[in-house]
C-alpha cells in the first residue's frame, strides 16, 4: 500500500486590502496585509504509477464543486502544470477535504492550489526552484502565490510581491460567510469608478502582541472592494454588523473580495461566545471561530494531517 501525504489548506485573510492602481492587462495592483488561520481544507493524495490525477471532493462545503467538472478545480490544475513543468510520469489519487466555502474571499481554490503544489512536489519528488514554483503559482492566480508562502507578509503587486513581516500572535479571529458566493473579476468591475490608495502606508517593522494592538493599527487602513462588494450582496453589511454588535468585538471587516468578515477578539471566549450568538440568530451563516497561525503552515508529509473542527 503506498503511503498517504496530507497538507493543510489555511484560510487566507485579507487584514486589509487596499486597491494602489491597475495595469494595462486588467489587473489590479494591490497593498494587503496577508495572514492564515487554524481553520482551512485539508488535501491528501497517493501515488499512481500510469499519470492519471484523479480527485475526490468530500467535506461539508464540497456539494458546489462537486458538481463541477474537476478538470477545472485548481488541484487538478495544480497538478496537471507540475507533470508539465517536471515531466514526471507519476500520477495522483487525491481526496479534498473542503471546509472553506467556495468563492469567498478566503482564497479556498488557491489554499487548495498551493497545498496541491506542496504535497506533489514532497510525493512526486520534484525539484523545481522557488522562484519557478512562484511563477506556476501565479498562473494560476493572484492569491495562489501568498497561499504557497504561507506566511504572515504585506502583498503587492497583483499578489505576487510578498514581504514577510514579524509573526503575528495566535490573535482568536472569528470567520463569519452570508453563504452566498460572490465573484472576484465581478467585485473588481463594481469599482471601476473609485480612485486608488496611496501604497506604502504600512510600516513593515511594527510587531504586535495582542488582538487589541493589531486591531487599533488596522483601523487606519480597510478593505477597498467592501463598497463594491456590498452593492453587489447587501447581506455582507448584515454580517459586518452581526460582528460589530457583539462584545468583544474590536475590529469587523470584509476579506478579499467577500463574502467572508472577520473579526478580532483578545480572547478565544470572546470570539467563541460571538460566534455562539451569530449562529443562533443566523443558523444558515457559516461562522468558525479560530486563530492567526504564526508559523509557515507546511510539512504535513506521511500523517494523516486534520484541522480542529
Ligand atoms: C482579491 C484577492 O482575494 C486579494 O487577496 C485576490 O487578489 C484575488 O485573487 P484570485 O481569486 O486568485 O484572483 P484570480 O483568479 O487571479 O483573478 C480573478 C479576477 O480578479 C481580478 N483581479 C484579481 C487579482 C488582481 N490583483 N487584480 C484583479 O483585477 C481580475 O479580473 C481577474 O480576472
Ligand atoms: N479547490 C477549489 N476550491 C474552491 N474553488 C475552486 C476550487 N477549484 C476551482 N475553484 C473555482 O474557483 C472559484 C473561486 O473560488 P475561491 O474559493 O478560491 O474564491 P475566493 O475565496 O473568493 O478566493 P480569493 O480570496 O482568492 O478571491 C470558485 O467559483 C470555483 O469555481
Amino acid at each position: 500500500m503506498s503511503a498517504t501525504y496530507s497538507e493543510q489548506a489555511p484560510a487566507k485573510i485579507n487584514l486589509f486590502l487596499h486597491v494602489t492602481g491597475k495595469r494595462d492587462d486588467g489587473y489590479h495592483l494591490l497593498e494587503s496585509l496577508v495572514c492564515f488561520t487554524a481553520t482551512g481544507d485539508v488535501l491528501s493524495g497517493e501515488c499512481r504509477d500510469d499519470g492519471a490525477i484523479n480527485l475526490t471532493i468530500t467535506g461539508p462545503m464540497s456539494a458546489s464543486l462537486a458538481l463541477e467538472d474537476t478538470d477545472n478545480n485548481l488541484v487538478v490544475r495544480a497538478a496537471r502544470m507540475l507533470q508539465a513543468e517536471s515531466g514526471t510520469e507519476l500520477g495522483a489519487d487525491l481526496v479534498l477535504d473542503k471546509r472553506l466555502p467556495v468563492a469567498s474571499g478566503i482564497g479556498g481554490g488557491s489554499a487548495d492550489a498551493a497545498s496541491a503544489i506542496r504535497l506533489l512536489c514532497d510525493m512526486w519528488q520534484l525539484d523545481i526552484d522557488q522562484d519557478r514554483l512562484a511563477e506556476i503559482a501565479l498562473a494560476l492566480g493572484a492569491d495562489v502565490p501568498v497561499c504557497l508562502h504561507g506566511k504572515t507578509c504585506l502583498m503587492s503587486g497583483i499578489g505576487e510581491a510578498l514581504t514577510d513581516l514579524p509573526d503575528l500572535p495566535p490573535i482568536p479571529i472569528l470567520l463569519v460567510n452570508p453563504g452566498k458566493a460572490v465573484s472576484t473579476p465581478e467585485i473588481f468591475r463594481a469599482r471601476e469608478d473609485e480612485g486608488f490608495s496611496v501604497s506604502g502606508l504600512w510600516d513593515v517593522s511594527r510587531v504586535f502582541t495582542s488582538g487589541a494592538s493589531l486591531a487599533d493599527a488596522l483601523s487606519e487602513c480597510g478593505n477597498d472592494l467592501t463598497l463594491a462588494a456590498t452593492s453587489i450582496l447587501p447581506e455582507i453589511c448584515d454580517v459586518l454588523n452581526a460582528l460589530a454588535r457583539e462584545e468583544g468585538c474590536l475590529l469587523a471587516r470584509m476579506s478579499g473580495s467577500g463574502a467572508t468578515c472577520f473579526g478580532i477578539y483578545d480572547t478565544d471566549e470572546q470570539a467563541e461566545k460571538a460566534a455562539r450568538a451569530i449562529a443562533e440568530q443566523h443558523p444558515d451563516w457559516w461562522v468558525s471561530p479560530t486563530r492567526i497561525v504564526c508559523q509557515e503552515a507546511r510539512v504535513l508529509s506521511n500523517i494523516g494531517a486534520s484541522f480542529p473542527d
